[in-house]
């Protein structure tokens, strides 16, 4: 592995995806750096959540390859990169009657020799990533009493207790109110870890991300940090519809909105 390659988190080169002979993902090109926050963002239908299966190994690629730190995706064996990536998919397969504690502890797995027991130092690290995520007193609670949103966090926290050095979330604001959607989106920002999300809140994306990579259609639109590619043409194209961006007015961050009239975006 090259010390070059091991920069990136990921890198994707020339990847083309589809199913039923119809390409979804076309030639998309994205080197993502480590120990950013990337923010895939697209309109429904763009090819977010497929491009994160091809990041994840899930999806194989037609034409090209995904690396994940360096080294194909494919040739990673399945512990060792549970151990390096975590995923959160928007339709979590999990049982119902499971505890959180129960479904946290599946993060050890990647760690642990057939029937191992937990120790110590396994238990402390569960009870710091529930504290951080807010469910220190639901950890003996069925996941089937939890909201949508505790649902969500505690499979973040699941993620986190693989402790991965790159996190890949498909839409983890799904469910969440707004307080919490702006309160997972700080925590996000703060892991020292490389995190790819799919985010369908375009300023929540601006406000928290380093990088944004617009998706239009299963093609590369702009990938870059948020200041060089939130810009009101490359918003405009994205979404076929006129917009402005400005700075808001009490975060400071760029803000986009949808305007009726085209004014060109010189205006
Ligand atoms: N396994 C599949 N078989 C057939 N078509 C698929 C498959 N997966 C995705 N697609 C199609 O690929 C396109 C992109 O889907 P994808 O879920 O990647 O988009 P997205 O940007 O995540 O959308 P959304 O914002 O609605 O979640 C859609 O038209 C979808 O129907």
């Amino acid at each position: 592995m090259s010390r070059h390659a091991a920069n990136y988190a990921f890198d994707v080169e020339n990847v083309s995806w589809g199913q039923d002979q119809n390409l979804i993902l076309k030639n998309i090109n994205a080197k993502i750096a480590s120990h950013r926050f990337t923010g895939i963002i697209g309109p429904n239908g763009a090819g977010k959540t497929s491009l994160l299966r091809c990041l994840s190994g899930f999806y194989t690629p037609e034409i090209g390859s995904v690396s994940l730190l360096g080294k194909d995706i494919a040739s990673w064996s399945s512990s060792e990169r549970a151990r390096k990536l975590a995923v959160v998919t928007q339709q979590a397969d999990v049982d119902p009657s499971w505890t959180v504690e129960q479904l946290i502890a599946t993060g050890l797995i990647p760690y642990k020799r057939w029937f191992q027991a937990n120790n110590a130092a396994d238990h402390d690290l569960m009870s710091s990533i529930l504290n951080q995520v807010g469910l220190a007193d639901k950890r003996q609670r069925p996941l089937s009493t939890l909201s949508g949103g505790e649902l969500q966090r505690a499979l973040i926290a699941k993620a986190l207790v693989q402790k991965p050095q790159c996190l890949l979330l498909d839409e983890p604001t799904n469910h969440l109110d707004s307080q919490y959607q702006l309160t997972l989106m700080k925590w996000i920002k703060q892991l020292d870890i490389s995190v790819i999300a799919s985010v369908h809140d375009i300023n929540m994306a601006a406000r928290f991300c380093d990088d944004l990579l617009m998706l239009k259609h299963g093609c590369l639109l702009a990938f870059g940090a948020v200041e060089e590619v939130f810009t009101c043409t490359n918003l405009t194209a994205l979404f076929d519809h006129p917009v402005r961006v400005d700075r808001h007015p009490f975060t400071d961050a760029l803000w986009m909105n949808f305007v009726e009239q085209e004014r060109g975006c010189d205006q």
